[in-house]
């Protein structure tokens, strides 16, 4: 329980960190104030009710006539005040929600923490749906149910101060042979029933957290199962893939159906007590006030007013029962999130298993074995100094570890050991698969950045060097695979690292286009140091040494 309110108050935290937000909690109190005046319109009906049956009593149609006018302004404002709060509460749900989905970007995308959840015993699954779902889940209903509860503890002790006015009389009931009174007995009651159905309600509801938990999980992997799909278009219709993916498909939503069938079952047990409590709680109120109208304590009209008094006693304690389905779905909601939000925290933070040196010229690698996953040994290199503007090319068997190793030089990699040391400056990495951001070309060329920080002439230019010309407005969706990294190529160009590190970034290429770009690379950016990974002789950009990471360990320290 106590862990349920952490998660809360870390959460409602990130809720109130955008700039501006924490004067949104004064919108929050009015919010809150236009909602208790739903206190006040039900009080005055409780008082209407007693004037108009009343009147109806004594068959006074002038009282009535003007009772009902009275009951169309209460309508009036009791309509103003909730369609302006709803407005306003609807405002800061948006607010609220942006400044919790900037934090569970930013917690995501810091230090890496994406690719360090994707992988190993931290994954997480779902992120997409973490920050784009649960975000809005938790604040609507947070929002939702703190102004309720807020709105129900105050309007719980006026209607309790109504209702021990209007319910003086006791109860007197005969237990043998000796006659009991119980003063203000309808109040008790109220208590009594509610918080028996309560202790009731959570009995029969305590699994439905770790369900709807499960269900969310459950819909958001079938929805993944069709978005990674998407994403292969191509792939799949080439490998006649469609009935494979289909079986996907089915499985995953077996598995959404199958805890949905669980999750509704145990929904209808909850349901047999809390629907019959809820449709009660109206009536049930007249048939205990009944003993004080038959004792001749309450008129007709009292025992109506006091039914309503009692009813408004009963709902307002029932928030519990009425709420657990919701609570339940939001409670799961919250532990999911700040798990997620936690969890991208630490990833960010976890140490590299590599040291790093002081800030120097040049770049190196000293007692590096970088491991995999499962702690197998793949690249080992006992001394490696990569000078400016030097080129290299980095040769070895496939699946020995060399795109590994651009990853433990770029930082992220968490498994091995050694000192890597890189140079101040700017690196880039140029993968066999480059991302391509969604948009035009030009836009990708630019990626990172954007295109006015180098000009659209530069651009231009940059991607008719690579041959792209007539591409630069074009979609990147559809490039070819050589296209893609004649792109990548583009933006080394424009960015003009004084690092780079090519894995394999020309394998789509013919080899005209290989040795073309390689040499415009050299000649265009002769300061740049180059690491070359690559199966095929990269002479074109004229490497200086040749490093075989397939040879021992020994060899290479020889060779630096
Ligand atoms: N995230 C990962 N999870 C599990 N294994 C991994 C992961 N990343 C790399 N490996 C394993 O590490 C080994 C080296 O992979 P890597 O891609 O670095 O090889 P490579 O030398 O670049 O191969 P190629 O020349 O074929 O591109 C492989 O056995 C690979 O399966």
């Amino acid at each position: 329980m106590l862990n349920v309110f952490r998660q809360f108050r870390r959460l409602m935290a990130l809720c109130l960190t955008a700039p501006g937000n924490k004067a949104s909690l004064l919108l929050f109190a009015v919010v809150v104030a236009l909602n208790l005046g739903s206190v006040y319109a039900t009080l005055r009906l409780v008082q209407w009710t007693g004037e108009f049956y009343s009147a109806v009593e004594k068959v006074n149609a002038a009282e009535a006539l003007r009772q009902i006018g009275i009951f169309g302004i209460i309508v009036g404002l009791n309509s103003t005040r909730h369609l302006l709060g709803e407005y306003l509460r609807k405002t800061l749900e948006i607010r609220w929600r942006r400044s919790l989905t900037d934090a569970a970007i930013d917690a995501w995308t810091r230090g890496k923490a994406y690719w360090h959840l994707a992988h190993g015993e931290n994954a997480i699954d779902n992120p997409d749906q973490r920050i784009a779902e649960d975000c809005r889940l938790f604040v609507s209903g947070l929002l939702g149910e703190a102004i309720d509860l807020i709105q129900r503890v105050v309007g719980l002790f006026s209607y309790i101060a109504l209702l021990w006015t209007l319910a003086a009389f006791p109860l007197s009931i005969s237990l043998f042979g000796l006659s009991v009174n119980i003063p203000h007995y309808m109040v008790w009651a109220a208590f009594l029933y509610v918080a028996l159905s309560s202790g009731i309600t959570h009995l029969l509801g305590r699994p439905l957290k770790s369900l709807f938990a499960e269900q969310q999980r459950r819909e958001a992997s079938f929805r993944y199962a069709m978005a990674r799909w998407r994403t292969a278009f191509d792939e799949v219709a080439l490998t006649n893939g469609e009935d494979a993916e289909k079986r996907l498909f089915r499985n995953r939503f077996d598995l959404v159906a199958s805890n949905w069938r669980r999750l509704i079952g145990r929904e209808l047990i909850l349901g047999t007590f809390t629907y019959p409590f809820q449709h009660s709680v109206l009536r049930i109120p007249l048939f205990v006030a009944l003993p004080g109208y038959f004792a001749g304590h309450v008129a007709f009209g009292g025992l109506m007013q006091l039914a309503t008094a009692f009813s408004s006693v009963v709902t307002t304690l029932s928030w519990f029962i009425f709420s657990y389905r919701d609570l339940a779905d939001l409670v799961a909601t919250s532990a999911r999130l700040d798990t997620f939000i936690q969890k991208a925290k630490a990833a960010a933070e976890s140490p590299s298993p590599f040291t790093q040196a002081a800030a120097r010229s040049d770049a190196r690698l000293r007692n590096v074995q970088v491991k995999a996953p499962d702690g197998r040994n793949l690249i080992a290199i006992d001394d490696l100094t990569i000078r400016p503007g030097e080129t290299i090319w980095l040769r070895g068997d496939s699946g020995l570890g060399k795109t590994t190793l651009t990853k433990a030089l770029a930082g992220f990699w968490p498994h091995g050991e050694g000192e890597i040391a890189r140079a101040a400056g700017n690196w880039m990495f140029l993968p066999q698969k480059p991302w391509l951001s969604s948009g035009t070309v030009m836009e990708a060329a630019a990626y990172p950045l954007t295109i006015d920080i180098f000009g659209t002439q530069a651009v231009q230019q940059a991607l008719c060097d690579v041959g792209l010309g007539t591409k630069t407005d074009a979609s990147t969706e559809g490039l070819s695979g050589g296209e893609i990294q004649r792109v990548a190529f583009a933006r080394l160009l424009l960015h003009r690292p004084q690092w780079a590190v090519l894995d394999e970034a020309t394998s789509a290429l013919d080899l005209a286009s290989e040795r073309y770009l390689l040499s415009l690379l050299r000649q265009r950016m002769p300061d740049t140091a180059f690491l070359v990974i690559a199966h095929r002789d990269p002479a074109a950009i004229a490497p200086q040494r040749t490093i075989d990471l397939g040879a021992p360990a020994v060899a290479i320290a020889a060779l630096a």
